[in-house]
């Protein structure tokens, strides 16, 4: 499914109008009826007392066909306009006719406070204030007309998007309503999904309002959903084998830091990969070896880190290699910082760079494109910072355009991982995620995705699909980890659970 911008969204609505004929007034229509459609599984239209506050734009236009939709499922209807009414739309004007036609009393308030008698009384609040045009900092009665909405204790269902929230970054501009549910019409925005947008949404859901498919096919941002990912897992037929299923190399560990390796190696076991080895340093393999009787443990050279004279032994082993994995706990030394440098440089498949792995490339001014083998990168906020230069604000504030961006000029595959986890592709789309919680926020979270993703790549998929499909996997066995402890499980516990995610993807499809 697409994931629109402002600008996106509204050239959707233009394509749909200008090229498919679809009047802005059906779009209206399909729009405030399916708000009222969609929220009847979550609540009882019957008797409820509804207000409906609307704005003078578009977003008000849809409250006034909900008021309709909303009388017509059994609620008692009142509409709050606030604004100057001359600057409602032909559409909005014509559906606020209809509506008093019916005998839905609508309100004309100039402030907030005249608002305040029907609000506190309302069962249900449809929040069709403002939508994706909202131009600037909520300013005046309609920033103390959201702060009441949000004082009430009635059920808040916003339209299209909750009101005050900037629509591509997720921020609320002054103020922003919390809704309990919001309608998503035509498109699912940016601001739907990123923090703290996606704390206001409230429960997402989604109406289509009659845009057809084919006007967004090219839309360079997708949501990444269980259909999306289904079709990409390889199929384990009766016959395959280990071999089949590739062979992971991990460069990792170092003194101090074996449990990283062994994460990693773990993440990749219960995700699948064919054969998986840890090569690791010499005072570093001993306190691995055998605590995974399936990952073969080698070292290369002594001593407590990986140095710049090991990288040419290392490369002979990596040929055994489908994919190696590069990074998990090998530490900041200014001599590994060298061997990453000669292993990036050589390496000719597929690698996933992590953690200090990422720490040295940025140290090493790595150039990316002239590598030679297929990237993956996943560095989590501070180490993305490291690598671009960017602050993690400048960052969290344009998460998506940061990760394309970087992905497109480096030509290579982003993992941006956070809340949501953006993957950026090397043509410049990218890909959103839509599993994962806040429990998935500890230590050795992301070790593991550098196994289940390596995992992915050695077992045949390309550097794209493996980076979808294992932040997709990582993220349902967090999720199905929260089911039985919310917070406080281990990563162990999420490593456990991947078989389980994958065959959950895999049975829905059948
Ligand atoms: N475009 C279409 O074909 C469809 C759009 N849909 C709905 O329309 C809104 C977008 O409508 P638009 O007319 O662009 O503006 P809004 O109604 O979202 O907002 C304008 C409204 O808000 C007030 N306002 C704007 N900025 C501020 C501010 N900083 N402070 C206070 N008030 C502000 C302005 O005065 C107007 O009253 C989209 O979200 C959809 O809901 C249909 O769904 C489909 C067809
Ligand atoms: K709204």
């Amino acid at each position: 499914m697409i994931l629109t911008s402002t600008a996106e969204s509204r050239l959707l609505d233009k394509i749909a109008m200008t090229e498919y004929g679809l009047p802005e007034a059906v779009l209206m229509e399909n729009a405030g009826r399916a708000v009222v459609s969609r929220m009847r599984e979550f609540t009882d239209w019957e008797g409820a007392f509804t207000v409906i506050v609307c704005g003078t734009g578009n977003n008000g236009g849809d409250g006034f066909v909900s008021a309709r939709y909303a009388r017509g499922a059994g609620a008692r209807v009142l509409v709050i306009l606030m604004g100057d009414p001359s600057h409602m739309g032909e559409s909005a004007k014509m559906y606020r006719k209809t509506a008093e036609k019916m005998g839905i009393p609508v309100i004309e308030v100039m402030e907030a406070e005249e608002a305040v008698p029907y609000l506190y009384d309302a069962d249900i609040i449809i929040d069709s204030l403002i939508g994706t045009g909202l131009a600037s900092k909520v300013k005046g009665e309609k920033a103390a007309l959201i702060d009441i909405i949000n004082d009430t204790d009635a059920l808040v269902v916003s339209t299209d998007i909750p009101s005050g929230l900037v629509t591509d970054t997720g921020r609320p501009a002054g103020t922003a309503v919390n809704a309990d549910f919001t309608v998503a019409l035509g498109s699912v925005k940016r601001g739907h999904v990123l923090y703290p947008g996606s704390e206001h949404t409230g429960r997402l859901l989604f109406s289509p309002i009659g845009i057809p498919e084919e006007a967004s096919e090219d839309f360079p941002v997708r949501l990444l959903f269980r259909e999306d990912i289904a079709p990409l897992l390889p199929v384990r037929n009766q016959i395959s084998h280990k071999g089949k299923n590739g062979f992971l190399g991990i460069f990792a560990g170092s003194s101090g830091m074996e449990g990283a390796a062994l994460l990693a190696g773990q993440g990749a076991l219960y995700a699948g990969a064919g054969k998986t080895a840890i090569i690791t340093t010499g005072d570093a393999a001993p306190i691995m070896a055998g605590k995974f009787p399936e990952i073969m443990v080698s070292s290369i050279g002594n001593g407590p880190h990986f140095t710049e004279d090991m990288a040419e032994a290392a490369l002979e082993k990596a040929k055994a290699y489908d994919v190696i994995a590069i990074g998990p706990g090998i530490g900041r030394d200014e001599e590994t910082v060298k061997f990453v440098k000669k292993m990036v440089e050589n390496f000719e498949k597929t690698i996933i760079l992590d953690a200090d792995g990422l720490y040295a490339a940025a140290e090493a001014k790595i150039d990316f494109k002239s590598c030679p083998g297929r990237l993956i990168l996943t560095p989590h906020v501070g180490e993305f910072a490291r690598l671009t230069g960017l602050s993690a604000s400048e960052i969290e504030e344009k998460r998506i355009d940061a990760a394309s961006d970087f992905s497109k000029k480096n030509r290579l595959v982003l993992v941006l991982k956070g809340a949501p986890t953006v993957i950026g592709l090397p043509d410049g789309r990218s890909y959103v995620n839509t599993t994962g919680n806040p429990g998935m926020a500890t230590g050795g979270m992301g070790d593991t995705l550098t196994g289940v993703i390596g995992a992915m790549a050695a077992q045949g998929m390309s550097p794209s699909s493996s980076a979808a499909v294992g932040v997709y996997l990582h993220g349902l066995a967090g999720d199905l980890a929260a089911e039985t402890t919310p917070v406080g499980y281990r990563v162990t516990d999420l490593a456990r659970l991947l078989p389980k995610a994958r065959a959950q993807i895999t049975e829905m499809d059948e």
